[in-house]
């Protein structure tokens, strides 16, 4: 893990530092196939440290590939990921909390039958050293593990506004509510790339508006950088620093959401067809 359980109290919310140094990731030439379908085509892409980018793309265009690729649920075929100064072939999943990865899941990846505290305690798991028969002996190195879980995780639950909640069962909780339980998982490590699954699905609109406040605070308070997949490009535009446009598994798009809005392939991309005389994205 590049940092301590606890890490201290997160960065109150300010200024947006987009930082032009190393980039937090960068894919070279990433392809991948299923059968014969090309679901990624040579995909490049940097991601600067501090960044929110969304990777935008009509259905099938290789979005929830790209993430699984960076996630190393997938394997290229071709192609390399950097994740700050380590170059995978296949990112080693089993690692990623280790390489400072955190992602959340479309699906929403939770314990229903634990409760709000436990499951974002679940966040830590691949840090604890303290292995599973020290836990059961409650030795005092677990105890102390324990005790500074449970503060980064009282912490993360506080800065989601989830205190209300936090003894509640996941399983009885609204969906709005659970996709914040998931936010504060994924942050509780403290990673430096968050990679969030359409984190504002299926919710309603006002809970749109919070989730989409609440990713840019984790961002600032908690020092990360954030790769995003999102359908509802309305907040993505207001969300985002810089977008990636995919389509039919290639980029043909990359940059700040007013380029993007303007950029002629992404607007026949979205409508299907080219319309003459229309210069912008509808949102
Ligand atoms: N596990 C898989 N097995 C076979 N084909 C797959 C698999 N995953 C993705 N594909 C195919 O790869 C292409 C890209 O799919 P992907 O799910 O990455 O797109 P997406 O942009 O996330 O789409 P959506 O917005 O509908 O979720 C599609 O043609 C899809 O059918």
């Amino acid at each position: 893990m590049h940092s301590n359980v606890a890490g201290g109290t997160p960065r109150a919310a300010g200024a947006v530092r987009v930082d032009a140094g190393a980039p937090v990731l960068t894919l070279q030439s990433i392809s991948l196939s299923f059968g014969g379908v090309t679901a990624l085509d040579g995909i490049d892409l940097a991601v600067a440290k501090g960044e929110i980018r969304a990777i935008i793309g009509p259905n099938g265009a290789g979005k929830s590939s790209l993430l699984n690729v960076v996630s190393g649920l997938y394997r290229p075929g071709r192609g390399v990921v950097q994740l700050g100064s380590e170059r995978f072939r296949h990112v080693p999943t089993a690692r990623l909390a280790a390489v400072g990865v955190a992602r959340t899941f479309q699906n929403l990846a939770l314990f229903k039958g634990l409760s709000v505290l436990d499951n974002v305690m679940m966040g830590l798991v691949h840090c604890r050293r303290a292995g599973f028969v020290r836990q059961i002996l409650s030795t005092p190195q677990a105890r102390r593990e324990e005790a500074k879980a449970r503060a980064a995780a009282e912490e993360a639950i506080t800065f989601l506004h989830l205190g209300a909640v936090k003894h509640q069962l996941a399983g009885g909780l609204p969906y709005g509510i659970l996709k914040r339980v998931e936010l504060a998982r994924a942050l509780v490590a403290r990673p430096r790339l968050l990679l969030l699954d359409e984190p504002l699905a299926g919710v309603t609109l006002g809970e749109k508006r919070d989730l989409a406040a609440h990713v840019r605070n984790a961002r600032d308070a908690y020092d990360t950088t954030i790769v995003l997949i999102e359908h509802d490009i309305g907040v993505v535009m207001g969300l985002s620093d810089r977008i990636a446009v995919l389509d039919y598994g290639r980029k043909i798009a990359d940059g700040s959401p007013d380029e993007v809005r303007s950029d002629q392939a992404v607007i026949d991309a979205y409508l299907g067809v080219a319309h003459e005389g229309e210069t912008e994205l509808v949102i």
